[in-house]
Order: structure tokens, then C-alpha cells, then sequence
């Protein structure tokens, strides 16, 4: 929720590719969403908005301070993202995590039907599969983690490791973006809890593993998130968008090559290191700066947590120093955008980009891999895509690159750059051909078809 101009509050969509993923979900399964407003201190009945029944569950400023700015993204999302800074441990954080958790899992046992089946999502509300079961025994309960699941190794540094653990062994399944985050959670059931588990490995989609906890079975498996692909390549189509995209072709000065980065401005990204290549290419006359343009837009996010807003100095520095030695009166080089930007515009920058950044230094999935793929319905375009992001496993034909090896980084830049076009054409062919029979819907599909068969499953 925010203000509107004329002080009136107005909805809208929340950046991210968790909501840009379930918001079909529930529109084809006619669900309600138990949610936060998005803004602290705002009292909001549930009410229906575009046919999507919302239940705001209230956050006060101090909630949103300790709770998500503190717990959930300056201790769990640096610990679950390979240390990328360094996580914060504070008891006061963690008393209002429990205490958030508590009160969706209290608003969602108001709300649900008998016997209904509860999907949670995500790193802020781990506790909430457990919370719920006790208020509601009667539901069956799902929990996705959007983002990556952490060695044990790593996990093992909570203080509250067993708490988080536990929460999460409420549900009847609990889903990871990879394999590699359900074995990490499966070792952690059996060595932090001394749990018995399934033995083997577990693959995508396919082959899950199982804990058994307090006389339940739990599910444990992979579902790679996806995106509405059709919906996307079938926007790419449209005369709007294919217009837009010359006509920012045209405003970028009908340049040889557009590159293209677009991200919530998030330390995990790997922005500084993508635009840190880019100066070393122009500086060693690999990137002719005359005939090619970055485009970073970079959506606000999480600002007055302390890492981001160091984060955000660095990067606009970087583009200024970039900037001031490579562009001209009339031509910019790198044109940085740190604003949202709606769902067309941004497929029409897809479409109109020569080259895709997608850097991170760790990243659950990915969706912006992901819609730039389903936006190439021409089979023009190059993927540069991190190992390290979720996207990387179902995307071999991308310009793979270690985000820490910047030398790689450039090689992989300037091959994207020059590749030949039916080589390119094979790359965004095959690419294409994994999103568009990969999608949201179908990932939706396959974790509630698990979820359901789990109260009829013996233990593997
Ligand atoms: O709600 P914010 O704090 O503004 O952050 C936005 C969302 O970011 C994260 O997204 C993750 O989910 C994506 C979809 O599964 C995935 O592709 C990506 O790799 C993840 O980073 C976060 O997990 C969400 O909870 C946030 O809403
Ligand atoms: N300016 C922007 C940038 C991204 N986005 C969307 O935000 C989502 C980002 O998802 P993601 O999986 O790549 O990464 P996270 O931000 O969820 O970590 C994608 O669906 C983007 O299209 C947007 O709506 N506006």
C-alpha cells in the first residue's frame, strides 16, 4: 500500500519475483492471500482487490525495524546468501520475528477453511508451518523457501538453528529452489535434530526425500520456481511493446549493443562487479564505448538497511566514474535507472537488449534470467548468467560465468557481445524452449500435487 498524491492510500504490486511468481498461482486456484500491507502502522481490513482476496496482517514500525529490516534481511538473508555481508545476530530481532510469525500464523488459522490447504512462503515466516499445525491440525500445510538453503556449516552460526529447523517441520512439505537446499536442510534434520531421513539424493521435481518428526512424515523436495512464460513472450509480441523497444533502441542513440541489467538493488546481485567488468573491457578497448550502452535499472529496495545503502553509494559511483571517462556530450554509457519500472516498459528494455547481466554472487532462482529468455520470441539476445544463480541449472546454454572470477565475467561479456547469430539463435533456442515448457503454473502445480499426496505417502 502507499500514498497517493492526493493522500488517498493506493495498491501496488511489490517488487520481487516471489510476487511476480504467485500471483497467477493464486488467481488460478481462487486463493486468499494473508499478507503485510507494505507499509507499517496501517490498519487494513481484508477486502478484494482486482479478484484476489488479501488478508493484511499489521505491522507497526518497530516490527518492521526488528522483524524485516533486522531478523529476516540483516540476519537471514546474508546467512542464506553465502555470507555475502556479514549476518547480524540480535535477540531483540529475533523476539520480534517469533512474535510476527505468530501473528500470520494466527491470521492465517482464522482464516482458512476446514481442512484447507495453507502454502507459506518464504525465509520471513519459518516458524509458521509449526505455529499453524498447532492452532489448526486440521490443514495441510506447504512451505516454499524462495531463497537458497545454506550448508549446514553455515546454518549451524544461528543462534536459533533448532527453533528455525522445528518451525519449518511443521509443514507436510517444505520446497527448495534446488536440490542442493533440500539435501543441505535433509543433513540438517539428521545431524542438528538427530532426525531419521531418506537416504539418497534428491532431484528436481522429481525424487523427494523424507523426515520423520514428532510421528509425521515431511515431505522435503525441489521445485524450480518459474515465471507466466506465455504471458511474457506473448507481451513481447504485442505492437506496444515491440514499438517501445525501438523507440528505446532509437533513444539510446541506435547503438551496435545494448546491455542490459535489471535487479532489485540488492548486494547479491553482483551489480558492482558487472559494471567493474564493463570499465576494465572499455579500459583495455574491448568494448568500443562509441557503439555500445549499459542499461542498469536497479529497483529501490530495502534502503535504510545499513549494507544496501552502501551498497547503492558504490554502484552510483561506479556509473559516474564510468561515465565521466567514456561518455560524451549527447551519448552516456552507462544509464542507471534506480526507480520501478512496469511490467511492459520492462519487457520492452528485454526485447530491445543485446546482452543480459545476470551476475549474482547467489540467488535463489532468478526471474529476470528468466523473462529475458521469454521475451527473445526473434532468438536475438545473449544470456550472461552467474553459476550461482538458481537459473544456471535449467539454463546450460547461457554464457555461464563465475561472478568471483572477473576475468571469466569479461571473456563471457565481450563472446556475448560478438557471438555469431546462428550460433546465438541455437543458445536462445534451446533457452526458450526450457522456459516455456517450465512454468510458473507448472511448478505450481507439481509442489501442490506433492503436497496433497503427503497425507496418503508412506515414509521412502
Ligand atoms: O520483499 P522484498 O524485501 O522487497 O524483496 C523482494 C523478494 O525478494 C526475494 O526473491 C526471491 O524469490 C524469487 C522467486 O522465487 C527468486 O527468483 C529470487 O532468487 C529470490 O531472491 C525474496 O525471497 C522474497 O521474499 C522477496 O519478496
Ligand atoms: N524494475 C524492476 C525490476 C525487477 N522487477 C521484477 O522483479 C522480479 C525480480 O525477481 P528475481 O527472481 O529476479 O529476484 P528477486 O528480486 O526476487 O530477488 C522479476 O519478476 C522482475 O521482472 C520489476 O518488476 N521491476
Amino acid at each position: 500500500m502507499v500514498t497517493g498524491a492526493d493522500g488517498a492510500p493506493e495498491w501496488r504490486r511489490s517488487p520481487g519475483g516471489l510476487v511476480s511468481a504467485l500471483e497467477p498461482v493464486l488467481r488460478n486456484n481462487s486463493g486468499g492471500w494473508v499478507g503485510w500491507p507494505g507499509q507499517a502502522d496501517a490498519d487494513v481490513a481484508p477486502f478484494v482487490e482486482d479478484g484476489l482476496e488479501l488478508h493484511p496482517v499489521r505491522l507497526d514500525s518497530l516490527d518492521y525495524e526488528r522483524y524485516y529490516e533486522g531478523f529476516s534481511n540483516g540476519t537471514l538473508w546474508p546467512l542464506y546468501h553465502d555470507l555475502a555481508v556479514k549476518p547480524m545476530y540480535h535477540r531483540e530481532w529475533w523476539d520480534s520475528y517469533v512474535d510476527v510469525n505468530r501473528r500470520f500464523a494466527e491470521a492465517t488459522a482464522k482464516t482458512a477453511a476446514p481442512g484447507a490447504t495453507v502454502w507459506v512462503q518464504d525465509y520471513q515466516l519459518q516458524l509458521v508451518p509449526r505455529m499453524l499445525r498447532e492452532l489448526r491440525p486440521d490443514l495441510t500445510i506447504g512451505f516454499f523457501l524462495h531463497i537458497p538453503f545454506p550448508p549446514v556449516e553455515l546454518f549451524m552460526q544461528l543462534p536459533w538453528r533448532r527453533e528455525v529447523v522445528e518451525g519449518m517441520l511443521g509443514a507436510d512439505l517444505i520446497g527448495f529452489q534446488l536440490p542442493g537446499g533440500a539435501d543441505n536442510f535433509m543433513i540438517l534434520a539428521r545431524k542438528l535434530l538427530g532426525l531419521p531421513t531418506s537416504r539418497g539424493y534428491i532431484r528436481p521435481l522429481a525424487r523427494h526425500g523424507s523426515i520423520t518428526h514428532e510421528g509425521r512424515t515431511v515431505r522435503v523436495g525441489a521445485f524450480p520456481i518459474s515465471i507466466d512464460s506465455t504471458r511474457i513472450d506473448r507481451l513481447a509480441r504485442s505492437r506496444t511493446v515491440r514499438d517501445r523497444a525501438a523507440e528505446i533502441r532509437r533513444q539510446l542513440g541506435n547503438p551496435g549493443v545494448i546491455m542490459l541489467g535489471v535487479d532489485r538493488l540488492d548486494y547479491t546481485k553482483g551489480i558492482d562487479m558487472r559494471l567493474r567488468a564493463i570499465g576494465e573491457l572499455l579500459q583495455e578497448g574491448r568494448l568500443d564505448p562509441s557503439d555500445t550502452v549499459m542499461v542498469q535499472l536497479a529497483t529501490p529496495s530495502r534502503e535504510r538497511v545499513e549494507q544496501y545503502a552502501i551498497m547503492r553509494r558504490s554502484i552510483e559511483e561506479q556509473v559516474g566514474r564510468i561515465n565521466g571517462e567514456y561518455g560524451e556530450v549527447g551519448s552516456t554509457m552507462v544509464h542507471y535507472m534506480h526507480r520501478p519500472v512496469g511490467r511492459e516498459e520492462l519487457t520492452a528494455f528485454f526485447v530491445a537488449a543485446d546482452v543480459m547481466l545476470v551476475t549474482p554472487l547467489r540467488d535463489g532462482m532468478n526471474l529476470v534470467a528468466k523473462e529475458y529468455v521469454a521475451s527473445k520470441v526473434r532468438l536475438d539476445g545473449a544470456l550472461v548468467l552467474s553459476e550461482f544463480a538458481g537459473a544456471a541449472s535449467e539454463f546450460k546454454q547461457a554464457y555461464l560465468v563465475n561472478p568471483h572470477d572477473i576475468e571469466g565475467v569479461k571473456n563471457a561479456m565481450a563472446a556475448a557481445v560478438s557471438q555469431d547469430r546462428e550460433s546465438g539463435r541455437r543458445r536462445m533456442r534451446a533457452l526458450r524452449r526450457q522456459v516455456l515448457a517450465h512454468d510458473v503454473d507448472r511448478w505450481a502445480r507439481m509442489f501442490l500435487e506433492v503436497l496433497r499426496s503427503t497425507s496418503t505417502q508412506e515414509p521412502q
